[in-house]
């Protein structure tokens, strides 16, 4: 903490937020390589949950990089930096009792050791979107994989920098064999399962 900085606390807080709400607040924090289904899978379990009557929001690229991290790039140092940032605001988004939907390569052990450090392990659900670069290729929704081929982007996630799968996530969905409104009512299932809904 740095000197002179004195928190002050809020008689609302966050478990006041979460009775008069109806429900818990914890970050579903989805990682997979570009082009593997997080944002779709991700976008399809925030409508289920708002419809629920859940308190929801979506950090994603959009809101993230070219807002809060704009001028952050893909080196090593920017990524960790960009999920550090994106960690600390799902934290607070956390605290206002929000179910939190974050969807990001977030391609180390390394960086989602800090996600988890940051937001501690009981608040956050890691979701492993698990598709093979072949088929990322193949789809090149966003014609980057082409571009990162024909040596256009550098440091680009399972082309010329790595994508390490995480080891034990909470909910593992391979989309090659499933379908998007299968994998969400796998997530939804499990949401249900863990009373977290
Ligand atoms: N070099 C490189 N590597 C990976 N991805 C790249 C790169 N340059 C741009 N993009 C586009 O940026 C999106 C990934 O941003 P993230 O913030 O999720 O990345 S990270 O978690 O900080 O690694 C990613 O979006 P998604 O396709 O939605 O995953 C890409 O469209
Ligand atoms: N089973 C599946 N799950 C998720 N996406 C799928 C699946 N099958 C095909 N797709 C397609 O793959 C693409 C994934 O793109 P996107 O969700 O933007 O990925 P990401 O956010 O990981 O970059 C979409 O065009 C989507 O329609």
């Amino acid at each position: 903490m740095s000197k002179n900085i004195v928190i002050h606390d809020y008689d609302i807080s966050r478990s006041k937020r979460n009775k008069v709400n109806g429900h818990e607040s914890f970050v579903l924090w989805f990682t997979g390589l570009s082009g593997s289904g997080k944002s779709t899978i991700a976008n399809k379990v925030e409508e289920e949950l708002f419809y629920k009557g859940i308190s929801t929001y979506a950090l994603d690229g959009d809101n993230i990089r070219s807002g809060i991290n704009k001028g952050l790039g893909f080196s090593k140092e920017d990524r960790l930096e960009n999920l550090r940032r994106i960690s600390e605001v799902g934290k607070l988004f956390v605290d206002a009792g929000i179910v939190t939907i974050a969807a990001f390569v977030s391609p180390l052990i390394s960086d989602r050791e800090q996600v988890k450090k940051i937001l501690g392990k009981e608040d956050l659900i890691e979701i492993f979107i698990d598709t093979s670069l072949e088929e990322c290729e193949k789809r090149d929704v966003k014609g980057l994989y082409k571009k990162a081929r024909a040596g256009e982007i550098k440091n680009f996630t399972g082309i010329d920098a790595p994508y390490e799968a995480p080891k034990d996530p909470e909910i593992h969905i391979q989309t090659e064999t499933t379908e998007v409104d299968q994998a969400v009512q796998l997530i939804i299932n499990y949401l249900e399962e863990t009373h977290r809904i």
